[in-house]
């Protein structure tokens, strides 16, 4: 049976060293919430810090003036054998033994001021100090001991200081599995105990709070606390435990604690009102008393503290699958995870692309409506109205108009037209490009094996940028190289024919005669102009397609991370480092679930071997 409360010792301490110390001071689920306490709760000056030193037989605690206990003390009590030393070792100092119980006391005050500063200014903490005393006077016990209750703020501590410690202390009392070792002072009105207050609210049947009435001493001549300790005043499941520490005085004069439990013995042996209680009355009574009630609550706590940390042991596992598992150190390791993001971001870039995802079909967008509405709404009439063509026409034939065929100003009408194109040209690689930049951000965001890589995210989007940014240059080149091709080489069988057609006209109706230089000759080249620029716009909207896809789609499909890749395969191990540099609050969260799962592995089997001895 002891072994339990040996085992939730050690629990406790491994939560401490993991941070783990309830009060939802972490957003991971708390072990220690599901560990039975005893915790020793009172208003200042009640005694607590005297009932404690009584329970270990030893004088350790700090004392003052004003707020003195500023931590939660975890006091685990070990018993050991008769005749064997007295020691006492805290868990922030392992292997340093205190066999100085001055030096103890020293410790706990400096430990407390080491998180809770030491100046005027004194706050509270909830991050417990572990203490562990080995003696053969103690009973296997584990107490807590918080700060007293108070009502006022002293010594410059801010106001809020009143309720931070009601609130640290109800942390621990509100919880089922704590058992409240409420402490009142006999020499005030029960009524007004704050310890019995709180009790009150957190446990309104008393099924675990354990009234203690100190100073039964101090009592005015003639009066008793009979009322409280059997009860009537204050109905409590288990019965009043009365005690009598070391007065002040006693204090002062070093009065041994062996000595003072022994005077309490007799005081209650020997007390007219107490003497048919005596059994029950005293500190080594009250320490025995919870030492047994505490493994009976740890052996009934089994089972549930035990699904409680299989229920989180499952959610640890599943957590940290989300998070992935940690990096690899080696430079090779790195080198593959990386490779292996890269490819699973081009997977998704290329579904997108191929129609597994939507995006792709954009890119037909532009090919289908903006390139021909671009090309329907060029400014072709009025490029070939009558008065430009006359003008163009004339400034090509120069001081010598035209004998047969204005050749030059075809061809200076043709090329201005043919100029129109490259604004549809241009913005069609352009609005690609720009999807295909949009394509690269969402298939980064897509690709769950990068959430964790911040760094390589951004290097992935620049490198793929870059790339786009060189397959749009090379897809502009092109697309304006097929509309300089069609200025460079008219197609001479369309005037041909054309020619052709109009000396069968002229043939088949010879009075009908073309005035050289009037304006029916000038809108015929108009409309033979226009004509041409009709045939060679159907070839653009088709070819201009084909330039984009083969320069930018295509090259983007092939080869959006080649560059990347010839980089990253001749980077040293550190810049690779660099680029698995995840996003610190994660790996913070995955250390401290790891950690967390851990203690419960290891909480679950020393229960199971536990429980299996016991
Ligand atoms: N005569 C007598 N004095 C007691 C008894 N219990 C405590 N005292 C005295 O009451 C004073 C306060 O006791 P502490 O044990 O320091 O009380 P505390 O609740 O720990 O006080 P804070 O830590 O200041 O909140 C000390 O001077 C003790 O000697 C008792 O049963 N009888």
């Amino acid at each position: 049976m002891e072994s339990l409360i040996l085992l939730i010792n050690e629990i406790q301490r491994a939560c401490t060293a993991l941070g783990d110390y309830g009060g939802g001071n972490n957003a991971l689920t708390s072990l220690w919430e599901a560990l039975p306490t005893v915790a020793v709760v009172g208003g200042q000056s009640s005694g607590k810090s005297s009932v404690l030193e009584s329970i270990v037989g030893r004088d350790f605690l700090p004392r003052g003036s004003g707020i003195v206990t500023r931590r939660p003390l975890v006091l685990q009590l070990h018993k050991t054998d008769n005749g064997t030393e007295e020691y006492a070792e805290f868990l922030h100092l392992t292997n340093k033994k205190f066999t100085n119980f001055a030096l103890v006391r020293k410790e706990i005050e400096d430990e407390t001021d080491r998180i809770t500063g030491n100046g005027k200014n004194k706050q509270i903490s909830p991050v417990p100090i572990h203490l562990s005393i080995f003696s053969p006077n103690v009973v296997n016990l584990t107490l807590v001991d918080l700060p007293g209750l108070t009502k006022v703020a002293v010594d410059g501590q801010p106001e809020s200081i009143v309720e931070d410690i009601e609130s640290m202390v109800r942390s621990y009392v509100a919880k089922p599995t704590c058992l409240i070792l409420a402490i009142s002072p006999a020499n005030q009105d029960i009524a007004t105990s704050d310890a019995m207050k709180l009790a009150k609210e957190v446990d309104p049947t008393g099924e675990r709070t354990f009234g203690v009435l100190t100073k039964l001493d101090l009592m005015d001549k003639g009066t008793n606390a009979l009322n409280v300790i059997e009860g009537r005043s204050y109905r409590l499941q288990y019965p009043w435990v009365g005690i009598v520490n070391r007065s002040q005085e006693d204090i002062n004069k070093n009065v041994d604690m062996m000595v003072a439990r022994r005077k309490e013995r007799e005081y209650f042996e020997t007390s007219p009102d107490y003497g048919h209680l005596a059994a029950r009355m005293g500190s080594e009574f009250l320490a025995k008393l919870l030492s047994k009630l505490l493994e009976s609550v740890i052996r009934s706590r089994i089972p549930s503290i035990l699904s409680s940390i299989n229920k989180n042991i499952e959610e640890l596992e599943r957590e940290l699958d989300q998070l992935g598992r940690p990096v690899a150190i080696d430079a090779g390791a790195q080198l593959y995870t990386i490779l292996g993001m890269c490819r699973a971001f081009e997977k998704i870039f290329k579904e997108h692309l191929d129609g597994g995802r939507p995006g792709g079909a954009r890119i037909y967008g532009i090919f289908d409506y903006n390139l021909p509405g671009a090309i329907k709404q060029l400014p072709l009439d009025r490029h070939l109205s009558l008065q430009s063509v006359k003008r163009i026409v004339s400034e090509s034939d120069g001081y010598q108009p035209h004998l047969i065929a204005p050749e030059l100003g075809y061809r200076r009408l043709i090329e201005g037209s043919l100029d129109h194109f490259r604004g549809p040209a241009e913005a069609s690689v352009n609005a690609v490009h720009l999807i295909l930049k949009e394509l690269v951000r969402k298939s980064i965001a897509e690709t769950e094996e990068l959430k964790r890589f911040p760094s390589l995210q951004i290097e992935l989007v620049a490198a793929a940028n870059s790339s786009l940014e060189k397959f749009r240059e090379e897809s502009m080149k092109s697309v304006l190289r097929l509309v300089d091709m069609e200025s460079s080489y008219l197609t001479v069988d369309f005037f041909r024919k054309l020619h052709a057609e109009s000396q069968a006209v002229s043939m088949s109706s010879p009075t009908t005669t073309i005035d050289q230089y009037g304006e029916g000759h000038f809108r015929k080249i108009a409309s033979n102009v226009a004509a041409y620029i009709k045939m060679v716009a159907k070839t653009l909207v088709n070819t201009i397609p084909k330039a984009v896809v083969h320069c930018q789609v295509r090259q983007a499909k092939l080869s959006l991370l080649s560059y990347f890749y010839a980089q990253i395969s001749q980077s040293p191990g550190k810049r690779l480092g660099q680029l698995l540099d995840e996003n610190p609050a994660l790996m913070e969260r995955r250390m401290q679930c790891a950690k967390r799962l851990e203690l419960y592995k290891k909480a679950k089997d020393e229960i199971d071997a536990a429980v299996c001895v016991g």
